[in-house]
């Protein structure tokens, strides 16, 4: 039993969440928060997690008995979701259901109840709380430390050498912990201000602000923003026209895009009528950095819902490589650890199949509580939650070690900043 009812303007909606564990999804003024205890929950691991949850999904949508007043992409039932990276990796991949959800779009606000049928009655009403005090983390090298990074785009360059690929996406790890009884929401508001152009998502323990989409379908429309080709930020005015120039004309970030480019346009097409990109990729500006972008926008032509362009996208060429198995086998074997969900998709879907899935990048994964990882327990006994981040780069003929680890530091910026 699902109801959504317009709702008096909320001042900040993160207020509702979960201190430990928040579920919310901003973009400019638009978010989703979610709140109360869980209604429904898949828990998927392996090859075909995606499909799985997708298949799933359209059974929960049919069943569902909704009424929504208010009828916008984002009213009536949400899942919220974060998967895992990669087909043998350890992580969950998750689908959720809250019984609340505080909802903002356009400047209308909405709270939508969510209930089991069977459950006598609906669960109280979740209530705000107010902001815990200011914590920070300690952060320092993980399983990848600059060194090994060195070392493994070296062995990335000999692979791309040797004819096994074109690009492949390798990413370092660095790890840390935060008190046991951090708010969370805090650094979901601090990502979400300081970097508005980004997708800030809260899903499952990953946090973080993606300044790319792996896709939205909005009424039968798909779009998607790719990027790939990245430098930092200059000093001031002239510095940043000197690097967008010499960005936008390098052929190693101009090829290295055009391959993403087509990864996402090839998954699309099948399931597409129109589709579209422009021939020329825009730069965009974020506080760190400048990325090579093209917007990608198509008609979906078969009923497929947000999940099932998921599934067909993912991993695109902006954080696996080309051609796609291959980059996915390098990243096994150069990588010495497991991605978990940093590179996978984070996001939501509604009961009409629309949603909005980014790229869980620029991110940090935080501890569960009681569950074990390759690092021991989650929550340490000294009383420290884990939180662990990764940032990557796409490595091409050409590429040079040093440049692709400041590109990692400068990737990481957001996240660590946030949290010192
Ligand atoms: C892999 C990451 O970013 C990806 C890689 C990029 C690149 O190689 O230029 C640019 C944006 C993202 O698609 C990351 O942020 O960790």
């Amino acid at each position: 039993m699902v109801e959504t009812r317009e709702a008096d303007p909320v001042e900040d909606p993160l207020l509702w969440a979960s201190r430990s564990w928040p579920l919310a999804w901003q973009r400019k003024g638009d978010m989703l928060v979610g709140a109360g205890t869980e209604i429904l929950r898949l828990d998927v691991t392996g090859p075909d997690r995606i499909a799985r949850i997708a298949a799933s999904w359209r059974e929960i949508m049919a069943a569902a008995e909704v009424d929504d007043e208010v009828r916008v992409p984002g009213t009536g039932l949400v899942a919220f979701g974060a998967f895992a990276f990669d087909d043998g990796s350890a992580q969950r991949s998750t689908l959720t259901v809250p019984s609340t959800i505080l909802g903002r779009r356009g400047g209308r606000h909405w709270i939508t109840r969510i209930r089991n049928a069977r459950a006598a009655a609906p669960d109280e009403a979740p209530q705000p709380s107010d902001y815990g005090s200011h914590w920070s983390a300690t952060l320092g090298p993980g399983r990848m430390d600059p060194a090994a990074h060195g070392d493994a785009v070296r062995e990335a360059l000999a692979a791309i050498e040797a004819g096994e690929v074109k690009k492949v996406v390798i990413a370092r790890d660095i790890a840390g912990s935060v008190p046991v009884d951090a708010d969370l929401r805090r650094l979901v508001r601090a990502l979400a201000s300081g970097y508005p152009d980004t997708w800030t998502f809260a899903v499952e323990g990953i946090i973080g602000a993606s300044p790319e989409t792996l896709v939205t379908v909005r009424g039968g429309e798909v779009t998607a923003r790719v990027l790939a080709g990245t430098r930092p930020r200059g000093a001031d005015a002239d510095e940043d026209s000197a690097i967008i120039a010499e960005l936008a004309a390098n052929p190693k970030d101009v090829d290295e895009h055009e391959y993403a480019v087509r990864s996402v346009v090839d998954a699309l097409r099948p399931h597409t009528s129109a589709l579209a990109s422009a021939e020329q990729p825009f730069t965009l500006k974020l506080p760190n950095l400048w990325h090579l972008a093209t917007d990608v926008e198509g008609t979906l032509s078969n009923g497929s819902t947000a999940l099932d362009m998921v599934r067909a996208l993912h991993p695109t060429a902006a954080v696996a490589g080309t051609p796609r198995e291959a980059a996915m086998a390098a990243i096994r074997r150069i990588e010495p650890f497991d991605r978990g969900r940093y590179a996978g998709p984070v996001g939501w879907i509604d009961g009409n199949g629309d949603g909005e899935w980014a790229i869980a990048l620029r991110c940090a994964q935080f501890g569960v509580p009681g569950e074990t990882t390759d690092r021991g327990w989650m929550i340490d006994p000294d009383g420290t939650r884990p939180v662990t981040a990764h940032a990557g780069g796409g490595i091409v003929a050409g590429s040079v070690p040093e440049a692709e680890l400041l590109e990692t530091r400068v990737k990481f910026r957001p996240i660590v900043d946030a949290l010192a």
